[in-house]
C-alpha cells in the first residue's frame, strides 16, 4: 500500500515511511492510495476473533509489505496484552437501541492507548529493522500525551517530547505525563491552548533543517498509523451488533477528528454504517460546519471535557480530501484559506456529502454535567465528560432507519473526577496501578508560545544524552 499527501506535493511512501515521517513535507496528511474493501463474507469471517487477531487482520492491508501478517499479529498481541479487560473493547448496553463501547481499558485509561500501545510496538519493530532512531514530537490536550509517553518510555531508539497547554488538562492527565521518570521523555508546558501546541508541532515539521536533524516523527492522529490502529475497534463493535447483516451507527465525542475519521474509514472499507454522529463541547467548529457549513475557528475555550478543547481539527483535512474527490490542489487551497483567514469556504457539494452521513450535537458545560447525571440516573452508567457528550449525541440523533447506536466511551471517569463528582456525587477512583499518581514527583519545563523557544528546548533535550 502506498500513501499520498492530501496536498499532493510530498514524496509517496509505504506504511513504514509514513509511520516514521508523521506529517507529509508539504504540510498535508498521508492517505492510502485506495481503500481495502471487504465483502460481507469477509467481514463475517472476522466475527468472534480475539481483539488482537482482529486488529492484525483489519490493519494488515494498510501495512502491506512493511510488516508480514504474522509479525503484525505478534505486535498486536503484545500491544493489547496489558489491557485490564479480557475483551479489550467491551460493549455495555445502555438501553434497547444504545450501546457503549469502552475504549479505556489500557494503561492510561483513554482510547488513545488503543492506537498508541500498538504504535509503540510498530516504532520499535520498524526502527530496529532499519537500525534508525527518531524524535517524536506530540501535542496533547491531555490524553494523547500520557498514552504516547507510556508506549514509548524507556525505548532506546526513541526520544519523545510532548507539548501540553499549561493549566488546561485535568490534574490526573497532567500527572500521568509529568510523573513518568524516564530519560527519553520530555514534557513541555506551553503558555497557550492545544491549538497553539498542535500548530507548534506542525511548525517543527515545517522547519526542514530541524526535522532532518531531529529525525522527527509524530504520535498525534496526523500520523496515519494512528488512524489505521483505530479502525479495528469500530469493526469489532459493528460485528458484535450483527454487521455486516445489520447497519449500525456510531456516536463519537470529537476534537481532532481522528477517532471518527477511523469510523469513516471502516465504513469506506465496506462496514455497513448508516450514520456518524459527532459530539462536541463549546468548541463546536465541527458541529457548526455540519449545521450551516460554517467552518470558522474561534478561540479555544476551556470546558469540562478538556481533551476536546480544540478548534483546528487536523483530521478534517483527510475527510475534506475525500469530499472534494481526492483533489489535492483544492484541498491545499482550502487548507491555506483556513490558515490565513480562520475560515474555510467548503464547496456546497462537499458540505452536502458530509451532512448526508454525519450529524452533530454540541453541549455546553451545563449540558455535559446534566448528561453525566441523566446517563447515570437512567442507566446506572458512570461516564466521563467526553464519553457523556458522545452518548448524549447518540441519544439525541434522529436516524433515518432503526439501527443500533454505538457510542464510544473514550476515557475512564477517574481521569475527570471533579466533573463526574459534581454531576453525580460519586468520586470515581483511580485503579491500583495509578495509585501513586497524586503524590509522584512532577517533571516539566515551561515554555512560551513561541516556536523558536520550543525548538531550542527540544534540541537541548535530544542533545542531553546521545542515544540518538
Ligand atoms: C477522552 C477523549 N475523548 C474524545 C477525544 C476526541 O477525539 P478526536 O481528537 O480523535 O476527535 C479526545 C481527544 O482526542 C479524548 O482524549
Ligand atoms: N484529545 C487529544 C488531542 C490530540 O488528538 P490526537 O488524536 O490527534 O492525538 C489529547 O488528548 O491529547
Amino acid at each position: 500500500m502506498r500513501y499520498f499527501s492530501t496536498r499532493g506535493q510530498a514524496e509517496p511512501r509505504d506504511f513504514g515511511g509514513v509511520l516514521l515521517a508523521g506529517l507529509a513535507e508539504d504540510g498535508g496528511l498521508f492517505m492510502p492510495e485506495s481503500w481495502p474493501e471487504r465483502s460481507a463474507a469477509e467481514w463475517r469471517a472476522l466475527r468472534d476473533l480475539p481483539y488482537a487477531e482482529l486488529a492484525a487482520q483489519v490493519m494488515h492491508p494498510f501495512v502491506g509489505e512493511t510488516i508480514s501478517l504474522d509479525v503484525l499479529r505478534g505486535l498486536c498481541e503484545r500491544a493489547y496484552a496489558g489491557f485490564n479487560h479480557p475483551a479489550r473493547v467491551p460493549m455495555v448496553q445502555l438501553d434497547s437501541g444504545l450501546w457503549v463501547q469502552e475504549l479505556f481499558h489500557g494503561p492510561t485509561l483513554a482510547f488513545k492507548d488503543m492506537a498508541l500501545q500498538l504504535l509503540g510496538q510498530l516504532f520499535e519493530h520498524v526502527l530496529t529493522e532499519r537500525n534508525e532512531t527518531v524524535t517524536i514530537v506530540g501535542a496533547t490536550s491531555g490524553d494523547t500525551g500520557s498514552a504516547a509517553i507510556e508506549a514509548c518510555r524507556d525505548r532506546s531508539r526513541i526520544k519523545i517530547a510532548i507539548l501540553h497547554p499549561e493549566g488546561r488538562t485535568s490534574e490526573v492527565q497532567r500527572r500521568q505525563m509529568t510523573t513518568v521518570d524516564a530519560s527519553n521523555v520530555f514534557n513541555i508546558a506551553v503558555d497557550g491552548t492545544f491549538d497553539d501546541c498542535q500548530d507548534m508541532v506542525k511548525g517543527l515539521f515545517a522547519d526542514t533543517a530541524f526535522r532532518g536533524d531531529m529525525k522527527l516523527t509524530a504520535v498525534n492522529s496526523i500520523n496515519w498509523a494512528r488512524i489505521a490502529a483505530q479502525i479495528p475497534y469500530y469493526v469489532a463493535a459493528a460485528l458484535a451488533m450483527g454487521a455486516p447483516d445489520r447497519e449500525v451507527a456510531f456516536a463519537v465525542p470529537t476534537g481532532n477528528f481522528g477517532n471518527v475519521l477511523a469510523a469513516w474509514a471502516a465504513r469506506r472499507m465496506g462496514l455497513p454504517v448508516s450514520k456518524l454522529i459527532i459530539g462536541s463541547n463549546r468548541n463546536d467548529i465541527l458541529t457548526r460546519f455540519l449545521a450551516a457549513n460554517d467552518m470558522t475557528a474561534k478561540g479555544v475555550a476551556p470546558s469540562l471535557s478538556p481533551s476536546m478543547d480544540i478548534q483546528v481539527s487536523s483530521n478534517f483535512e483527510r475527510l475534506l480530501f475525500e469530499l472534494v474527490d481526492r483533489d489535492p490542489t483544492v484541498t491545499a487551497q482550502l487548507m491555506q484559506d483556513f490558515r490565513k483567514t480562520g475560515h474555510m469556504p467548503v464547496p456546497d457539494a462537499a458540505w452536502k456529502k458530509a451532512t448526508a452521513l454525519f450529524q452533530g450535537l454540541a453541549l455546553s458545560d451545563a449540558e455535559t454535567s446534566a448528561a453525566i447525571r441523566q446517563i447515570h440516573d437512567t442507566t446506572g452508567y458512570l461516564a466521563d465528560p467526553h464519553s457523556a457528550i458522545g452518548i448524549a449525541a447518540g441519544q439525541a440523533a434522529k436516524l433515518p432507519a432503526p439501527a443500533p447506536v454505538i457510542a464510544m466511551a473514550t476515557a475512564h471517569p477517574a481521569k475527570f473526577p471533579d466533573a463526574v463528582e459534581a454531576a453525580t456525587g460519586i468520586r470515581p477512583s483511580l485503579p491500583p496501578h495509578l495509585a501513586h499518581l497524586m503524590t509522584g514527583e512532577e517533571r516539566l519545563t515551561r515554555a512560551p508560545n513561541d516556536l523558536a523557544s520550543v525548538e531550542s528546548l527540544i534540541r537541548a533535550f535530544v542533545g542531553r544524552n546521545d542515544q540518538l
